[in-house]
């Protein structure tokens, strides 16, 4: 059963005649990793703005667990069931881990009782220890402070969590131990991650391939 489905997706931004995503079909279901790998230009950025309820697409329909997101709160939507990670990280850099965390869920209504316990374990999760946790994001290296973003993400638990080049910013290693994170939070807290890349290192975690080029959007694996 798809959490997430694009049914002829086109798209035209206003007051332009470029049809930017070109009739693109693909469903998402929880527990595994997408990865759309597409050139500079190729739509990425705008198929993210569509699947994370920012703007309706021209034609064609998108629908979350069955509904369209027409007929969707947008705003609810993105607050509760979409989580994202950027590459830049943007996190606030003159406030701590714990604090980032503490705030987003603050400002996402959390009925968490100790907000900071469960932000505290929420940073465990992504390996982020106490001590780490309680320093400012200037002094984190990318690595942690992608790891921190991860951990934002998940704060008002979203079913499906979105990633723009997360890995963009940083070194082989550092890519390949946020990559495996994502994929445990899908494999086994069966979130939807959806990550879209220019990268080709980035499509070997994916459990499903697809290619956008040119507004075109093609099954790879
Ligand atoms: N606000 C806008 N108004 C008009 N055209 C736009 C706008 N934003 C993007 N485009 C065009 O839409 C096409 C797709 O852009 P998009 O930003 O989705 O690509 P991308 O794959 O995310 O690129 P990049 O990797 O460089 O961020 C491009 O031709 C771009 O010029």
């Amino acid at each position: 059963m798809s959490v997430l489905s694009l049914e002829n997706i086109t798209y035209k931004y206003e007051g332009t005649a470029k049809q930017v995503l070109k009739n693109i079909s693909m469903d998402f279901e929880p527990g595994k990793v997408y990865v759309i790998m597409g050139k500079s230009g190729a739509g990425k950025s705008t198929v993210l703005s569509l699947i994370s309820g920012l703007d309706l697409p021209t034609s064609g329909n998108i629908s979350f667990n069955g509904k369209s997101l027409k007929q969707l709160d947008r705003d609810d939507y993105r607050a509760k069931s979409i989580g994202l990670v950027f590459q830049g990280y943007n996190l606030l850099t003159n406030a701590t881990a714990l604090e980032n965390i503490v705030l987003s869920m603050s400002i996402s209504k959390s009925v968490e009782k100790s907000k900071k316990q469960f932000a505290l374990t929420l940073l465990r999760k992504v390996g982020i220890d106490e001590e780490t946790a309680n320093r400012k994001i200037l002094k984190l290296s990318g690595g942690e402070q992608q790891r921190v973003g991860i951990a934002r993400a998940l704060s008002h638990n979203p079913d499906i969590l979105i990633a723009d080049e997360p890995t963009g910013n940083l070194d082989g290693d550092t890519e390949k131990n946020i990559m495996e994170i994502l994929q445990k939070l899908a494999h086994e807290e069966n979130k939807c991650v959806i990550v879209v890349t220019h990268s080709k290192h980035v499509s070997k975690y994916a459990d499903e391939l697809w290619g956008l080029n040119q507004g075109n959007l093609v099954f790879v694996k």
